[in-house]
């Protein structure tokens, strides 16, 4: 049935787990975004010369870490490929998504689209499921202003739940900002209240059910509501990278499995 420890999802993890151990940085922070958003315009500003590339492994998806140093804190920034959605639809997706849940990084950066919002927003209400220290970073302001979009970001911001910063990277600005509130999100030093997205009645339902259960499988160390919406999504991916990081319990995810799949 597919569910091998040779998932995208639990190396993606485990990678997550290990490079926090070993990499030295004091901060992981993650780089989302629709493709073509400015991501890597705004990984390259920060990190300069301190990355370096190579694929996620078991998948041909480029991967980019680098580094840059803020008021005596090293962040390590993970520049993810562009995705429309978390889905999974795609090996791009499943890297992206696999890596903000189980790599657990510190704050993750939504860079959106100014000229084309309302359609990034898909990405940045499906992150904020996921994981609550997010940073949207409104890229390409300056073209926006050229087509003459006005964005309302305090406005945004408030709806959102999260900080909103904009920025023009190509041109570097708004990035000194965001650096500064990527700080303080990592540092946990922001409370956020993201938006959150209700289903219908019976979903919910479901979801208050699993959601204990869960729970008690993993503490408070990954989304269970998260989970437990992808699990009722019969979302087999995730199944195999919770698997995986229950190595040595196999038989309760196995139950688990049984209970939700059956
Ligand atoms: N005008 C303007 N162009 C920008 C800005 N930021 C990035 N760009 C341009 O937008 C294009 C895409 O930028 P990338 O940084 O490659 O975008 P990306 O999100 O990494 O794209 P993928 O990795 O393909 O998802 C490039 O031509 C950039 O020069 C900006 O603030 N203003
Ligand atoms: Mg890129």
């Amino acid at each position: 049935m597919g569910l091998t420890r040779r998932s995208g999802g639990s190396r993606a993890m485990q990678e997550g787990f290990l490079k926090r151990q070993y990499s030295g940085a004091d901060y992981v922070v993650a780089l989302a975004g629709n493709p073509n958003t400015g991501k890597s315009t705004v990984f390259n500003a920060l990190t300069g010369l301190n990355q370096h590339t190579g694929n996620w492994p078991g998948k041909t998806v480029l991967r980019a870490e680098g580094r840059y140093i803020h008021r005596g804190m090293i962040f390590k920034l993970v520049d993810l490929p562009g995705t429309y959605s978390l889905m999974a639809n795609s090996p791009e997706e499943q890297v992206a998504r696999d890596y903000l849940c189980f790599g657990k990084p510190d704050a993750t950066v939504v860079v959106a689209d100014a000229t084309c919002l309302e359609r990034n927003l898909n990405l940045v209400l499906q992150v904020l499921e996921i994981t609550t220290r997010v940073v949207v970073c409104v890229n390409l302001v300056d073209e926006a202003r050229r087509k003459k979009i006005k964005i309302d970001f305090q406005l945004l911001a408030a709806e959102l739940g999260v900080p909103v910063v904009p920025a023009a990277a190509r041109h570097r600005h708004g990035l000194d900002k965001l650096v500064e509130v990527v700080s303080e999100m990592a540092a946990g030093r922001i409370t956020t209240r993201p938006v959150a997205i209700r289903y219908g009645e019976e979903i919910e339902e479901s979801v208050r059910k699993l959601e204990p259960k869960i729970k008690k499988l993993v503490g408070e160390e990954f989304n269970s509501r998260w989970l437990a919406l992808r699990l009722l999504d019969k979302d087999r991916a995730v199944l195999a990278a919770l698997e995986n990081w229950l190595a040595g319990r196999n038989s309760l995810a196995a139950g688990m499995e049984g209970v939700i799949l059956g």
